[in-house]
């Protein structure tokens, strides 16, 4: 039987993960749509890289259900598994290829299959050229291709590694703390790379930087105590007495 067509793209329901009896994520439930950012915010400890741990199959809920894409069912599946059918993880410290040039670094990661020396030294395809020079373009780094990675600013190494897994073309990237480090330009620019990235893929993204929040003007879901506390526009959360109270009043 083909999978019902339907505009969520992620589904989490009832999520709960035990660690020795404390629950970082109690009875989460999340829909996320084709195409979609969303923002998730909340303290520390409210459970959000649980939440990503699970939906990348590095943790497995104790209850609950994870379907990605139709009925593709997150928890029975690896995190190779998981990549595979289209899941991307950004996490907070950019991880490039430092002493290589910005495109190798695309080019490494169109290859990822293939030894790097290999892909290095072969020659590059028409298809492969067009392909590199698109991603460089989307992550604004086209004026940089040349220069080794380890030349970058944090802001733009991080970019680099958001065309990285753009290269893999996930259905849904996940992305941790994108601004932390980044200077108020770079932050903007990011919230303005994530806009254009989520034309065309579904994006959660993790942040407590509120400003660049209000710059992705997407839908916000607040966490805590490993559940949903507030879920929607950044305004309507913010004026959330519970989410003031545990979160943004602090
Ligand atoms: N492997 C683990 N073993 C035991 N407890 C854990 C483990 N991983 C997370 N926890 C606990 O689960 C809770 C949720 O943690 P999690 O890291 O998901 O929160 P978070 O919202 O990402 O926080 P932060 O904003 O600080 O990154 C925390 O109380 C944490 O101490």
């Amino acid at each position: 039987m083909s999978a019902p067509v339907t505009p969520t793209l992620l589904y989490l329901d009832n999520v709960s993960v035990s660690f020795d009896g404390f629950r970082a994520l109690n009875a989460l439930s999340l829909a996320v749509d084709h195409s979609e950012m969303r923002a998730i915010i909340g303290p520390n400890g409210a459970g959000k890289t649980t939440m990503m741990d699970v939906i990348t199959g590095k943790t497995r809920p104790n209850e609950g259900t994870a379907l990605f894409d139709g009925s593709h069912d997150l928890t029975a599946l690896d995190e190779a598994a998981i990549a595979e059918l289209g899941i991307g993880r950004k996490f907070q410290t950019p991880t490039v290829f430092e002493m290589h040039t910005v495109e190798d670094n695309i080019l490494l990661a169109l290859k990822e299959n293939r030894s790097p020396f290999a892909t290095l030294l072969s020659r590059r395809t028409a298809r492969e050229r067009e392909r590199i020079n698109a991603l460089l373009e989307r992550v604004r780094l086209t004026g940089h291709r040349h220069r080794k990675a380890g030349e970058l600013s944090h802001g733009q190494k991080q970019w680099l590694e958001i065309g990285m897994l753009l290269a893999q073309q996930p259905k849904l990237l996940l992305i941790d703390e994108p601004a932390a480090g980044m200077t108020d330009q770079e932050t903007a620019d990011t919230a303005d790379l994530l806009r254009d990235i989520a034309t065309t893929q579904a994006v959660i993204v993790v942040e407590h930087d509120m400003t660049f929040v209000r710059d992705l003007g997407v839908k916000v879901t607040c966490l805590h105590e490993g559940s949903v506390l507030a879920e929607g526009s950044l305004d309507a959360v913010s004026a959330n007495e519970r989410v003031v109270e545990v979160y943004l009043g602090r």
